[in-house]
């Protein structure tokens, strides 16, 4: 049976940093991104499908191979949400193997809980929730074969914490797969990217109520790295290789750090 088997106090707001949101400037805290989710929850997967025209399934499908996971493996879908990865982690894994899904957000993770109950292929049974933060990892060093991220890395506050993180728990020669919206340097992809969001995704979110946790999406990937800075980032952690992928003619991205 899944559960959610960490249900530490409320976390401490860990280095608090701002991020710009049009013209303001917003102090940005582990509670409010906590919020963030929380009330996208029982939308998120839904708009996933409706705004990506169903794409992001492909993206994440990429993500898990490019992860390297094999069959019995013991690996982490770090920032899981509603573990659309973790149940593709699970089907490649089989029963012999182990997934942990890991999110700070009660919410999603009770959604991904729901979810696992509903499916019926006895793999499924191999995936374990846990609450947590992706800054302080509840497993000892070198304890996953392989760890999967999507969409996770630009929404957490202090990215160089969580990629050391990350290191820390991959076993040496194994790989983090990192997958996101790619922060593009041509200004075209850019741009259309902006258009999107400001023309489809946020219209479409406002719908739902969801204006302003939308419109944060188009601040977050202004402050997010480029494909470049990603590696640099991941080779300043310690990883001993880092190649950055872009997917979706470039909308998207995927990060493969090798500890
Ligand atoms: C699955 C996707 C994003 C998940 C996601 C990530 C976040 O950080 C969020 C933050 C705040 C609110 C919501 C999210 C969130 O849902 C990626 C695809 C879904 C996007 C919402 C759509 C992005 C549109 C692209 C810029 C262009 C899509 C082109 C496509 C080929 C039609
Ligand atoms: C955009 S969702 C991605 C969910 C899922 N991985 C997917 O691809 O659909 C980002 C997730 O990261 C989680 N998250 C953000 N910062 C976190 C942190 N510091 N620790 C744990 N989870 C975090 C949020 O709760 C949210 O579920």
């Amino acid at each position: 049976m899944a559960s959610v088997c960490c249900s530490p106090p409320p976390m401490p707001c860990r280095r608090p940093r701002k991020f710009s949101s049009g013209n303001r400037r917003i102090r940005c805290t582990t509670e409010e991104r906590q919020a963030l989710f929380r009330r996208i929850a029982p939308v998120y997967d839904n708009l996933n499908d409706l705004l990506s025209l169903g794409q992001h399934r492909v993206w994440k499908r990429m993500a898990v191979s490019w992860s390297g996971t094999r069959k019995g493996d013991c690996v982490l879908d770090l920032c899981c949400g509603s573990g659309d990865l973790a149940f593709l982690l699970s089907e490649k894994v089989g029963i012999d193997g182990k997934v942990i899904g890991l999110d700070f957000s009660r919410e999603q993770l009770s959604i991904a809980m729901s979810r696992q109950r509903l499916r019926t292929k006895a793999c499924y049974k191999n995936i374990e929730w846990i609450e947590g933060n992706a800054l302080d990892l509840p497993f000892s060093t070198g304890y996953f074969d392989a760890i999967t991220m999507g969409y996770g890395l630009r929404n957490v506050i202090d990215k160089e914490e969580a990629m050391k993180e990350l290191l820390r728990v991959l076993r040496p020669g194994s790989k983090a797969s990192v997958l996101d919206i790619n922060k593009s340097t041509r200004p075209f992809t850019a741009l259309f990217q902006e258009w999107m969001i400001d023309n489809v995704v946020v219209p479409v979110a406002s719908g739902y109520g969801l204006k302003e946790e939308y419109t944060y999406l188009k601040s977050s990937i202004k402050e997010y790295l480029t494909g470049k800075e990603l590696e640099q980032l991941a080779m300043a952690a310690g990883f001993s290789n880092a190649k950055f992928y872009e997917i979706a003619g470039g909308l998207m991205g995927n990060l493969v750090a090798t500890h």
